[in-house]
Parts: C-alpha cells; sequence; structure tokens
C-alpha cells in the first residue's frame, strides 16, 4: 500500500451518495475519512443552542464557527462529532438540523473559517476522502482524485425517504433535498464539474458499483 499524500474529494448534491460512497473507498484504501457536511451540521446545532439566528444575527454565528472547539471523527468507520463538549453525532442528523443548517453554510466567513479547518485536517491525516460541496473546488482544488457523484432528484429523494424510514413528512424530505440544494449552490458550485473533476452518476448504480468507479480514477501508483 502507497504512503505518499492522496486526497481524494468528492461534491455532490444531498442524497447523491457522497458519505456511503467515501466511507467505503476509505475503508477499501485504508484512507482517513472526513465529512465535511458534519461541521456545518455541527455548527448549526451550537448555533441553535446558544439561541442564535443565525439570519438575524449572523455576526455572532461567525464568531461560533471561528472559535468552537470541534473535533470530528476521521476514521472510516466513525462518525463521532462533538462541538464545544456537546455530542451532537445523532443531532446532527435531525430533519430540524437539515432544515436549518443552509443558513449557516450560506454565510461566507463561517465558510471560510471551517474551510481552514478542513484543510488542516488533511494535511494532517496525509491520505483522506474528502466529501462535501466544494471540496474539488475551493477546499483541496489540488486532490488527486476529484469527482462529482450526482444522481437523479427523484432517485435522492427516494433513498433519503428510505433512509429515514417511514414516518418520515415527505414535504420535510423534499425540502431537504430540492430547497436545500437550491439554497446551498448559491455558494458552491456543485451542479457542475469544475474542469478536471469526473463525474459520476450513481443513478443506476448500486453503491458497490459506485466505490468500484471512484477506486479505478485513484492512479496505482496511489492506492
Ligand atoms: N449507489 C447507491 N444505490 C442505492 N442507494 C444508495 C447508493 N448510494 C447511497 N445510497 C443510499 O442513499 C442514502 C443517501 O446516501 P448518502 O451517502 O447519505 O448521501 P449523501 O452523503 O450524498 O447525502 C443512504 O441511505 C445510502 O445508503
Ligand atoms: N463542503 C461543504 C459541505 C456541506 N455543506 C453544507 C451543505 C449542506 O446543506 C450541509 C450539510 O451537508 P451534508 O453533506 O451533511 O448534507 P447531505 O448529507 O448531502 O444531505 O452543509 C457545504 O456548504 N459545503
Amino acid at each position: 500500500m502507497s504512503t505518499s499524500p492522496l486526497v481524494i474529494a468528492i461534491d455532490g448534491p444531498s442524497g447523491s451518495g457522497k458519505s456511503s460512497t467515501s466511507r467505503g473507498v476509505a475503508n477499501r484504501l485504508g484512507l482517513a475519512h472526513l465529512d465535511t457536511g458534519s461541521m456545518y451540521r455541527a455548527v448549526a446545532c451550537r448555533v441553535a443552542h446558544l439561541g442564535i439566528d443565525p439570519t438575524v444575527n449572523p455576526r455572532d454565528a461567525i464568531e461560533v464557527a471561528r472559535a468552537c472547539h470541534l473535533e470530528v471523527d476521521t476514521s472510516a468507520i466513525g462518525s463521532r462529532v462533538v462541538i464545544d463538549g456537546e455530542d451532537v453525532t445523532a443531532e446532527i442528523r435531525d430533519p430540524q438540523t437539515s432544515a436549518k443548517v443552509s443558513a449557516v453554510a450560506t454565510i461566507q466567513p463561517i465558510r471560510d473559517a471551517l474551510t481552514a479547518r478542513m484543510r488542516q485536517v488533511a494535511a494532517d491525516r496525509g491520505r483522506i476522502v474528502m466529501e462535501g460541496r466544494d471540496i474539488t473546488t475551493v477546499v483541496c482544488p489540488d486532490a488527486q482524485v476529484r469527482v462529482l457523484l450526482v444522481a437523479d432528484p427523484a432517485v435522492r429523494i427516494a433513498r433519503r425517504q428510505a433512509e429515514l424510514g417511514e414516518k418520515v413528512d415527505m414535504a420535510q424530505v423534499i425540502d431537504s433535498i430540492v430547497r436545500r440544494d437550491r439554497d446551498d449552490s448559491t455558494v458552491s458550485t456543485f451542479e457542475e464539474p469544475a474542469e478536471g473533476v469526473t463525474v459520476v452518476d450513481s443513478t443506476h448504480l448500486d453503491l458497490d458499483q459506485v466505490i468500484d468507479t471512484v477506486i479505478d480514477l485513484v492512479p496505482v501508483s496511489l492506492r
């Protein structure tokens, strides 16, 4: 197995399969994994716990993003997220968090603060899969492998619905895909691939096929 630095950057809209694919690739190649969306989600939770409305008081929300102590598990199988001593691993996946995360993620100084932390993680880990919305374009544009993972909206909605279970509110699922993509795309370019980025369409592929497709893009000398 290679020990050369390796960053695999995977961007894409909600429900395209970024997390499942990234974990699978990290597992198979023995790499670290960073779900950058979990960092935005954790800041959204902390901001809410402090009673800050980021649309009314963006300055206070920015201060939280800059000053918080944020621990994110970077193992391929772990997902623990702790912010300012509070374990928010479960809360960041709540539909309520999904509904409010874009309000935090569309504030540019918050993006700048979290981008710096993401780059530090990449530098510390050395060999890593990073997933998000702007990894291929802003966070790690020099990544050795850059992928835009897409899937038809109807398939993404169905996958998210299946994941959340029967009791889920359909309007909330559609909001968490369609409205959120629209809001998020005002600050990140994940609907079209940047130059040099490979599009992988998972609409008709199962998870193993998507993982294989991404691994095939990694130069053999870096695996
Ligand atoms: N290629 C695929 N085929 C079928 N289901 C998939 C595929 N990729 C991911 N999924 C499922 O779709 C849901 C959303 O995937 P996830 O990896 O969380 O997407 P994202 O991180 O892009 O939001 C999960 O329940 C996951 O198991
Ligand atoms: N690099 C990133 C990662 C996530 N975000 C934003 C966009 C999303 O609404 C939230 C949460 O991202 P996350 O990847 O967890 O969302 P999905 O699992 O794809 O639904 O954070 C971002 O703006 N930039």
